[in-house]
């Protein structure tokens, strides 16, 4: 469902279960950081909203979208995490550069995943323009940094309950 059909930090439909269990990696990609620090804001606050403890939040930075395959990578290799937040804003300029950092993003950070056995969420805005980032980071479309974080939580609830 396209993102102006519904809004991305509303979770009154489902149930969120809790977050206090488990521990989450956040990479976020300093590129356009006026859209990946609201990103960022709004999934560290709904992991915190629905139980996580602040040190079981392992949080890093890199410098763009493209860097979040490496940086997933690095945190799963050092820490013992149960899933692990992408946050990105990549934002179409003139060339076709755009179109090889999304496909790469989404397909590195999907084999991180696999490389792991471990949830790698992709909360990466891939947008036409900086004002669709903003509607979709805290903006009219809600905020893709608690879509995330819900993500992370729910898949990390469903592989402990498999233990
Ligand atoms: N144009 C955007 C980038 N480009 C930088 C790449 O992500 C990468 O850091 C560089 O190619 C070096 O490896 N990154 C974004 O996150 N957003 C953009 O709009
Ligand atoms: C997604 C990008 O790397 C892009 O913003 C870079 O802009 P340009 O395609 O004009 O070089």
């Amino acid at each position: 469902m396209a993102s102006n059909l519904k809004n991305l930090s509303d979770f009154s439909h489902t149930t969120v279960p809790s977050a206090k269990p488990f521990r989450f990696g956040i990479v976020v990609a300093a590129w356009n950081a006026e859209v990946t620090g609201n990103l960022y804001r709004g999934a560290y606050d709904s992991l915190l909203k629905h139980g996580a403890e602040e040190e079981n939040i392992i949080s890093v930075e890199v410098a763009g979208s493209y860097e979040l395959i490496a940086g997933a990578d690095i945190l799963l290799s050092k820490q013992q995490l149960d899933a692990v937040i992408c946050l990105g804003c990549v934002i179409q300029g003139e060339t076709r550069h755009f179109d090889f950092i999304c496909n790469a993003v989404a397909n590195g950070i999907a084999q991180v995943g696999i490389k792991h056995t471990k949830p790698v969420i992709f909360g990466v805005l891939t947008t036409d323009n900086q004002e669709q980032a903003l509607d979709r980071a805290g903006g009219k479309h809600g905020n893709k940094g608690d879509e995330a974080a819900i993500t992370a939580i729910k898949i990390a609830d469903m592989s402990n309950s498999l233990k």
